[in-house]
């Protein structure tokens, strides 16, 4: 089977969609010790469920937004509020899950091993956690690769194995750091609609962080556009398109309008 052979996506029955959690971030701004502002008055209303991108220049201060969003960093001055917090959230899901631009998955363990992971750390039994790891890499088209190990996959099969691996835990809130970035465009544009049918059928806030204008445009309902540094909101853009995304889309005048309106943004807010 090819890497890339869509699977018939078997559906995650056992979460209901709904169930994302609300981010509020009011006035935020970073101040990294040494003077380097990285963020300076974010103030955006995420609804939950909502799929939303970040996007702006390299360096700008995305990462760090996000980074303050998932609590691992903290703002010099304004808040993010999650709701329901983290310490409310249903005991049956993760309130977060971050994925980051590298894969990180251990050698040493198989593909069925490496998804789990999250699950045996939270001390859930072994059979559980293999069958749930099991049927998110069977969702993400990895199924028939369960036993393999890191050194045997693509690099478009490695971030299907962290998408699984943060997907296991049915969190409430994803957060993705540029995570398709060192892809090819196939296999980007694939994963892109992976993710985009996850996110309908599994009921979660999607915050993701690129640098392409077409993938902001093609995946997310809302697209926010940053300053160069210290990153400000120059667009708060909620794309003209149809809410069934396909790759012919892609290369219809209403995406290539979406896509220049976020160009102009982009090129206003470093003028
Ligand atoms: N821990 C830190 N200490 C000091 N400066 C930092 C720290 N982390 C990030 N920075 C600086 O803050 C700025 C924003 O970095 P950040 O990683 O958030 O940008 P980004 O928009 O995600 O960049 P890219 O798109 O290239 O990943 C950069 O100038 C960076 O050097």
């Amino acid at each position: 089977m090819s890497s890339l052979a869509p699977e018939p996506a078997s559906p995650v029955t056992t979460v209901s969609p709904g169930g994302g959690i609300a981010v509020r971030i009011e006035q935020v701004h970073k101040t990294f010790p040494g003077g380097v502002a990285a963020v300076e008055g974010v103030d955006l209303d995420i609804a939950p469920g909502a799929f939303v991108a970040l996007v702006g220049p390299s360096g700008c201060g995305k990462s760090t937004l996000l980074r303050i969003v998932a609590g691992l960093d903290s703002a010099t001055r304004g808040r993010v509020v999650l709701s329901p917090s983290p310490e409310q959230a249903h005991a049956s899901r993760a309130p977060i899950a971050y994925v980051f631009q590298d894969a990180h998955l251990l050698p040493w363990r198989s593909v069925l091993d490496n998804a789990a992971l999250p699950l045996e750390l939270s001390g859930m039994d072994r059979t559980e956690r293999r069958t749930r790891a099991h049927e998110m890499l069977a969702h993400v088209g990895l199924g028939d690769f369960t036993t393999r190990y890191p050194a045997e996959l693509s690099g478009g099969m490695r971030m299907r194995v962290s998408l699984a691996r943060a997907l296991v835990t049915r969190p409430r809130l994803l957060l993705l750091d540029e995570p398709f970035g060192a892809l090819d465009e196939l296999t980007r544009g694939r994963l892109d609609e992976q993710l985009r049918v996850l996110w309908q059928e599994l009921g979660m806030t999607v915050l993701f962080v690129t640098h392409s204008l077409s993938e902001a445009a093609w995946l997310a309902e809302r697209v926010i556009v940053f300053s160069p540094r210290p990153a400000r909101v120059v667009l708060d853009r909620t794309p003209e398109l149809p809410r069934q995304r396909t790759a012919a889309l892609r290369v219809e005048a209403a995406f290539a309008r979406e896509v220049q309106i976020l160009s102009e943004a982009l090129e206003r807010g470093g003028a």
